[in-house]
């Protein structure tokens, strides 16, 4: 049967900003979210909990096929909420360090195919908004509209600056420049789905935009097509 939900993709590097954006999306629309990213994250997570190496692919394989994972939405005042193995692990697993281990697994094939189908069960009515790095190359080839989101490696280190300093110590912010450049470097040349653009893909650099103006953009090309009802 044909998935006639719609989908709306945002891909793009590590703060350019996708998931705060998708975030207020789907609440705006109704719809619902995937933050695929997390997914990666879960795994490297788990695989540190249970002494997996990073590099074994066979076993993350298993791991991520049985990933026991809860995604609990977002209602009003409270967000999005993930359990994992009964724990709630929202905010540990947002670290530079499990996102950098993210970012390992992420470049096994194997780890890759074991995710996909579940990416997939996302697409449910009345529409989904998806964030990651292979939204709109792999994961969701055929979503009406597709959104790139880039900013520059010093603006993307200085938000993500603002957003650790005071919660997590010793955060400096050329250590987290040279995280997302290193980060940068193994999502865009890995040879499994490597971050880049779909070629039907917009375009958007938020260096010099508010969150805001991201919004309005991306809310003009839901218009232009429209696809949300
Ligand atoms: N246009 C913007 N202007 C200023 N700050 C922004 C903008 N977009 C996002 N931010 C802030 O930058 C930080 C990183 O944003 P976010 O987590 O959404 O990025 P991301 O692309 O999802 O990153 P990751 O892929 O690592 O999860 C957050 O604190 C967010 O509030
Ligand atoms: N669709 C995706 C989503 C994420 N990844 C990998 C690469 C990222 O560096 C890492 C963490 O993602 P984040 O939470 O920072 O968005 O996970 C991927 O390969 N494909």
């Amino acid at each position: 049967m044909i998935n006639i939900a719609p989908v709306i993709t945002i891909d793009g590097p590590s703060g350019s900003g996708k998931g705060t954006v998708a975030g207020i999306l789907a609440k705006r629309l109704g719809w619902n979210l995937l933050d695929s990213g997390a997914l990666y994250r879960l795994l490297a997570f788990a695989a540190h909990n249970h002494g997996v190496d990073l590099t074994n692919e066979e076993l993350l394989k298993k791991l991520a096929a049985h990933l026991d994972v809860q995604f609990i939405a977002a209602t009003e005042g409270q967000l999005q909420r993930i359990i994992l193995e009964g724990d709630e692990v929202s905010d540990v697993i947002r670290t530079e360090s499990v996102g950098s281990g993210a970012s390992q697994v992420a470049a096994l094939p194997a780890v890759r195919e074991a995710l996909l189908q579940r990416q997939r069960a996302f697409q449910e009515a009345p529409g989904l908004v998806a964030d990651g790095r292979d939204m709109g190359t792999v994961v969701f080839p055929d979503a009406p509209l597709k959104i790139f989101l880039t900013a520059s490696a010093e603006e993307r280190a200085r938000r993500r600056y603002l957003q650790l300093k005071g919660k997590v110590d010793g955060v400096s912010l050329s250590s987290l420049l040279d995280e997302i450049r290193a980060r940068d470097e193994r999502d865009t040349q890995r040879a499994v789905a490597p971050l880049k653009p779909a070629a039907d893909a917009i375009q958007l650099d938020s260096t010099e935009l508010s969150i805001d103006q991201v919004l309005q953009r991306i809310m003009s090309e839901i218009a232009i097509r429209d696809i949300a009802g």
